[in-house]
This record gives C-alpha cells, structure tokens and sequence, in this order.
C-alpha cells in the first residue's frame, strides 16, 4: 500500500468520512500531493469530514494533562507554538501506540522554506522582507529555554535516551514547519449561530492556509510574530486552536483558484467545495492569496501565473517599505524624528507601508512623510487634534517617494534587468530550486517598485509640463487633486 493510501485508510478507520466517488488523493508534480475531483462537484458539496476528536492539538493530545496544566502554563507552554510542537514530538515518541502515529508518519520532514537555506542561498532573499521574518534566533531561543527544560525536568514522561532521538533542535524547526505550512486555527466546538453549505457553519477557518494577511490576524492565528515558530514578548495571549487538521492539509493552494474551503461544525470540521469543480480539477484550498515573499517563506514555494500585462507572476505581490527610508530620504532632525515615529505608532500608524501591484502611492506613507515634514507649529497642532496628517500628494511629496522607491530599489544587490536575464537565460532550468524561487519573487518586487517608480516620473514631468505652461501663461498652478496618486493602499505591521 502507498504512502497516500495508508494514510486515508488510516483516517477513515478513525472516524475520518470522505466522498470517495468525488473526491481522490494523488500527488502533483509541482504541489507534492493534493485533491483531485474524480467528477463533477457542485458548489456548497461536502469533500470529507474530519471528527474534532482526530484533530492533533494541545488541546487533543494527552501531553499537557500528563504534565499538569499548572506547570504546563507556568513553563509558558500555552505561548505561541512550543507547546504543541512538544505534543507533535511526544506523540512521535510514542510510536504506533499514539493515535496519530500514521498521520504523523506521513507528514514531510523536509522543507524547501529558506528556514532552511545555507548562507549563500539566503543572500538570494537580501532586499526582501523575508530576511528579517525568519526568527531562527528566536525560535532557537524558545527550543532551549522552555522546551528543552521541560523535556528534562520530566523522565517519567520524556526519557533521557528519547531526548536525542525526538527532541532535537532539528526535529523542532522540523515540527514548527510542519505547524507553519499546514496548521488550522480551529474554533471551539461551538456551532456558529447561521449556517448555509449544506448545513455547514460557513465560517471558514482562519488558518496557516487561510490567512488573510491583516496583521493582527496573521500573527494570532500562528502566535508567531515576525518570526516562524519563536513566541514574542507581546505575545502574551494564548493562540488560538491552532491544530493541525488531518486530510484538511493535504490540500493545495494558488493565487485565486480556491475552490474549497474548510468549516466547522460542533463534532467536526468539513472540506466543503466553494465553486463547482469539473472532474479531473485540483481541488484547491485558499492560504490567502500570499505575495511570494510569505508563500516562499511559510510554504516554500512561488505562485506564477499570468498577469494582466502579460509578464508572468503573483498577482498578489506587494513591496514591503519601512518608514526608516522615508526618515533617511527626509534627513530630519534625530530627537524630533523619533517623537514623530513614535506617536504615530502610538496613533496606530506602522513601521512598514506595502507598495501593492496596482502602483498607487500608499496613502500612508504620504502621512508620514507630512508628519515629519510639519513645522514645529504644525506638529504642535496636529498632537493637540489627535490626528495624523491627512495624505497629500504634492509635488515635493512625490520628489520624497520616488527618493524613497529608489533607496528601496538599491537594497537589492542585483537589478530587475540582472534578475530578468538570470531567468530567461537559464530559462530557470539548470538554477537549483531554491534560487529560481527567490529570482522569481525577487523579480515580482523589483517589477512593482520599477512601474511605480515610472508612474511616478511620469507624474513629475506632467506637472513640469503644466507648471512650465502656468508659468508662461503667467499663472501659477496647483498639482490637481487627480493627481493626488494614493488611492488607498493597505498598510501592514511586521
Ligand atoms: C498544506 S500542504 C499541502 C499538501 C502538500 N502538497 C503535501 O504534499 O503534503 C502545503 C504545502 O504544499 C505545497 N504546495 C501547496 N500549494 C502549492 C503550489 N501551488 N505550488 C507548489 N507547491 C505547493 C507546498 O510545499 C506547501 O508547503
């Protein structure tokens, strides 16, 4: 019996339900495995049901009652991931007598996450936000501060001679992975109060797979922070039923082809089809339509796709800028500057704006470029009124955003057009996976910073033109408000 196959054996002797007729399991050749439907599926259809009781938690595993959930709280277990890391280590070492020995025996021990990268493959990342968001430090951190003292406070339940063997530091990012890319933020069993699919309460999870990028949302739903599986200082809340859903994770995700979706009832979670699927279809989950930046570094992989200009990509690339370059590019004064910033993160303002694909000027970062250009009497008023400066776009404004796009051009080490020739020459064949995955994401930033860049010079000269006839005309011109770039673009937190 293969591997896939032991597996669903294994789940349906547990409980597990799924609609074999119309659904199979088979694995992709880029995905790895996935769902594939065997016919076709109407809308609101119901794929597999998984029973709450198969779902691998804190709160499902026996681990933290056999410690006592005393101590379990007292030694931090309940922050961020460590605790159900210990569980997925302990029930490992329990061997086929844990219930979700097959289950665990089936998922990957290896990750194509730069988690793992070497040093002269993580150089490919410099420039880009994934560098600062892999928290190998921190994660290393929580290994030997909280788990490893536990492991061996405890030999009745972790014997010396297991140590080496399933709780290892290794094993850890190992397991921290595995939560990374396939966990689920489970509800309690509470059924929601309106229902439609069948019957199904139609709150999606949110989840490693189904995260929508809101920061607070992304950094609850995992309990990670910047980082991939360390628990932070303000992260002093109790994630979440963060779980891992068996068969629920088998399935994958790209940029706007979701067509199933998992919901919970009071006994158990269902994959429902939120679109009808033809036969022979994948069957695809949503992880939130992830720039390749979060792709690459939560999943490992990239989404390439066709873009409405033709180029090929991820629809969902954004830029990450923090607002030290527009404090650089502004040269203002040190103490002043940080006041400013300070208060407007206190105002609620972020220490990072997102440049999105549709080139608009991220009306954020025009506040901030206005607060730390008010005059000392403009700033007194503004703190008085409680209120960041509206965003405006005028003509030195923009002169501060295009000064501050090229200084975030130059944190890369190579140019789009070294990016481009690398991938078309070798037409990304004979480059390992690693680095092809981060030329592609890499070019998809480079491309949003390079349009906007060209919009905004364009923009400059207009306003040249205009100026140049106003002032021939003997009339001075203000930029127009149509000209005001910033439509809104999201802000993120780190
Ligand atoms: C939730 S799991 C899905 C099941 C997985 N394919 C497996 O074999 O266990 C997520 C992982 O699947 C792979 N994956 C999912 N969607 C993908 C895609 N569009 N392209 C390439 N790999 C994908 C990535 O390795 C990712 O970390």
């Amino acid at each position: 019996m293969d591997a896939v196959s032991e597996l669903l054996d294994w789940f349906q002797s547990s409980g597990g339900e799924i609609d074999q007729s119309s659904v199979g399991f088979t694995v992709f050749p880029d995905c790895g495995r996935g769902a594939v439907a065997l016919k076709d599926i109407p809308e609101g259809h119901v794929l597999f049901k998984i029973p709450r009781s198969l779902l691998l938690s804190t709160e499902t595993s026996a681990l933290p009652g056999r410690v006592g959930l005393d101590r379990w709280r007292e030694a931090k277990m309940h922050m961020g991931w460590v605790g159900l890391i210990l569980c997925m280590m302990w029930e490992t070492a329990q061997g086929p007598s844990s219930k979700w020995s097959k289950y665990l025996e089936s998922l990957p021990t290896t990750f194509d996450t730069p988690m793992f990268w070497n040093d002269v493959e993580l150089e490919e990342l410099k420039g880009t936000s994934v560098v600062g968001k892999l928290g190998k430090a921190d994660a290393e951190q929580d290994f030997n501060e909280k788990l490893l003292p536990m492991v061996q406070s405890r030999p009745d339940l972790f014997p010396a001679e297991t140590i080496p063997i399933y709780y290892t530091l290794e094993i850890y990012h190992v397991m921290g992975s595995r939560i990374l890319s396939r966990s689920f933020d489970v509800e309690k069993d509470e059924p929601e109060e309106d229902t439609d699919t069948e019957g199904a309460a139609d709150t999606s999870l949110g989840s490693a797979m189904d995260v929508d990028l809101p920061p607070e949302e992304t950094e609850s739903a995992h309990g990670d922070g910047d980082s991939e599986h360390a628990d932070t200082d303000e992260e002093e809340e109790e994630p979440s039923g963060v779980s891992m859903v068996p068969l629920a994770d088998m399935l994958n995700a790209r940029y706007g082809s979701e067509n199933a979706k998992l919901f919970h009832e009071k006994d158990d979670l269902r994959m429902v089809s939120t679109k009808p699927i033809g036969a022979g279809e994948q069957i695809w989950n949503t992880y939130g339509d992830l720039p390749n930046a979060e792709l690459l570094r939560r999943y490992g992989h990239v989404d390439v796709l066709p873009l409405p200009n033709g180029d090929l990509g991820n629809p969902g690339d954004v830029v990450e800028i923090t607002a030290d370059l527009a404090v650089a590019v502004l040269q203002t004064d040190d103490v002043v500057t940080k006041k400013r910033i300070d208060w407007w993160l206190e105002q609620g303002g972020d220490d990072v704006v997102v440049l999105e694909s549709d080139l608009e000027v991220p009306l954020a970062l025009l506040s901030l470029i206005r607060l730390l250009r008010l005059t000392p009497d403009e700033w007194e008023k503004a703190v008085e009124k409680d209120k960041v400066p509206k965003p405006k776009l005028d003509t030195e404004a923009l002169e501060v955003v295009r000064a501050v796009l090229e200084r975030r051009l130059a944190e890369y080490p190579t140019t789009l057009d070294d990016d481009a020739k690398l991938l078309r020459a070798e037409n990304g064949t004979t480059l390992s996976l690693n680095k092809r995955q981060a030329l592609i994401m890499r070019i998809g930033e480079k491309r949003i910073l390079q349009s906007t860049l060209e919009k905004i010079k364009a923009q400059q000269q207009l306003a040249a033109a205009e100026k140049q006839k106003g002032d021939d005309g003997g009339r001075k011109r203000k930029v127009r408000p149509d000209e005001e770039a910033g439509r809104m673009s999201k802000t993120r937190r780190r």
